[in-house]
């Protein structure tokens, strides 16, 4: 039996599945918690990693692997392949400013045109620049930039600093895919290949830049070593890894038709697309995707973690949560929560906090408001999609995955607010599928085809009125 493992390296945790590779059937997972915070030493991560690699059982009999993660992260590397400083996360808004510049400097029609976006201060570019602002000593020093997934990757690969790693400090062996690329802001989709000027633009010098790899191929082998007792064994095939997002296409063999709505940490909309698209409004980002392809993406930086907080503040688990918000109508009697606890990035108000709307004695309730949280999440998701089928999506079907659609409320109150059918895959892994996937890939040469099952499909049930309340409080 040949297995195959995939990682999510994702904000909130590190997650590890292990698949036989003629059936895909999972043989077992492992999975570890990432430290809360948008600034986050990598090393974080790689000590996830193992922490995952040992709970799954370890690696010994593994014939390859592959590792997705959160995009966008600005990972910066000296010539001795030290990190220079914790990276800042896709969800960092610190560099708001700086992608206001970058966008005055080179024009949001250009900057689509030459990335297949317009910035937001998610972008590592951005990152860059502001790196450059506010810390130039960093900036000077920095020999290489990488996304999570590529740092990692390196660092299972036994690169990284001299002294701590069997390979040691080798820039050059630094890799990545198109997907993750293609949230940079300095690569371009379709040439697809590094835009060198809007790089030095951002940083203010050239820096090595990870080689991009195809969907099928492989970065190598791994070399026998160890790191905090657990044992990475030598042979193992290591793929290119991905975005998250593209992953989890990947992992769900997302076809024409199929839009992909994720609530995790990040909330996203995303289908994947024959030819590249370029918003200039900067609402829909112009990604490539994990299997050669693109992936017109529309990220909210607020998702599953409007639930953590409001069933906190109730006091209640997010079942009870779930609970309470069936409890009341849809349109919670008025009341609309605009969910922006952490700034937004789509709308781009990274500045901006979260707001109750329409509270009356009648309208202030615990179901009210639990609906109203899961309704407000759902309103931004559902302009997201509007977004995408903007750029030329036309969906047939909502695939609703991520930790909060495993929430009964939630699959119910989506089939209330979408306009399309929705589908709830088997609660799963769907990034790592999607890295296990690629792992199958760059072994055998062919893209397995596993099989997806779905475990609900709520039936339509569309109330206008949930998002027509939600757009008045947008323009209030
Ligand atoms: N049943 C549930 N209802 C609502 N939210 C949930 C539920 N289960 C998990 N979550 C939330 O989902 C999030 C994790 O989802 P996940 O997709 O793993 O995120 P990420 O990949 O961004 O780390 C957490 O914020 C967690 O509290
Ligand atoms: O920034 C984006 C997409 O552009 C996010 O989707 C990140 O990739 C983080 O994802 P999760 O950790 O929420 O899965």
């Amino acid at each position: 039996m040949t297995l195959v493992a995939g990682i999510d390296s994702s904000t909130q945790s590190c997650k590890l599945v292990i698949r036989e590779l003629e059936s895909g059937r999972l043989v077992r997972q492992g999975r570890a918690r990432h430290p809360e915070g948008t600034e986050v030493d990598p090393e974080a991560w790689w000590a996830a990693l193992l922490e995952a690699v040992a709970g799954a059982g370890g690696l010994d009999d593994v014939a390859a692997i592959s590792v997705a993660g959160q995009q966008h992260g600005m990972v910066v590397l000296d010539e001795a392949g030290e990190v220079i400083r914790p990276a800042l996360l896709w969800n960092d808004t610190r560099s708001a400013a700086a992608a206001r510049a970058l966008i005055e400097e080179f024009g949001a029609a250009e900057l689509a045109a030459r990335t297949g976006s317009v910035p937001v201060a998610s972008f590592t570019a951005t990152k860059l620049r502001w790196l450059r602002d506010a810390e130039p000593e960093a900036a000077a020093r920095v020999a290489a930039v990488a996304l999570p997934h590529d740092w990692l990757t390196w660092r299972l690969r036994g690169y990284g600093p001299a002294g701590r790693t069997p390979l040691g400090p080798v820039l050059g062996e630094l890799v990545t895919d198109r997907s993750d690329a293609s949230g940079t802001s300095y690569w371009t989709p379709g040439a697809d290949e590094y835009d060198r000027g809007l790089l030095a633009a951002a940083l203010g010098h050239d820096a090595v830049l990870p080689r991009v790899l195809g969907p099928a191929e492989s970065a190598g082998s791994t070399v026998a070593f160890e790191s905090a007792g657990v044992a990475i064994p030598a042979g193992i095939a290591v793929g290119a890894g991905a975005g998250d997002n593209a992953g989890a296409a990947l992992g769900l063999g997302a076809t024409e038709g199929d839009v992909v709505v994720s609530i995790g940490t990040s909330g996203t909309v995303f289908a994947v697309t024959g030819r590249p698209s370029a918003d200039e409004t900067g609402t829909v980002a112009g990604f490539a995707d994990a299997s050669g392809a693109y992936l017109p993406l529309v990220a909210t930086l607020n998702a599953a973690r409007i639930l953590d907080s409001v069933a906190a503040l109730l006091g209640v688990d997010h079942a009870e949560l779930g609970e309470l918000a069936l409890q009341a109508e849809p349109g919670s009697n008025g009341l609309v929560l605009q969910p922006y606890f952490e700034g937004e990035r789509t709308p781009n108000l990274p500045d901006a906090t979260a707001t109750l709307f329409g509270m009356t004695l009648a309208s202030t309730t615990r179901p009210t408001l639990a609906r109203a949280a899961i309704e407000g999440l759902l309103c931004g998701l559902a302009d997201g999609l509007d977004a995408v089928r903007r750029v030329g999506v036309e969906p047939r079907r909502i695939l609703l995955i991520g930790g909060a659609a495993m929430n009964p409320a939630v699959q119910t109150i989506a089939a209330q607010v979408f306009d399309s059918p929705v589908a709830v895959p088997q609660p799963g892994e769907y990034v790592a599928d999607g890295a296990a996937t690629q792992a199958a890939w760059a072994l055998t040469g062919t893209r397995p085809a596993w099989p997806l099952a779905l475990s609900a499909e709520p039936a339509p049930d569309h109330r206008p009125v949930i998002r027509e309340q939600y757009a008045a409080v947008a323009l209030a």
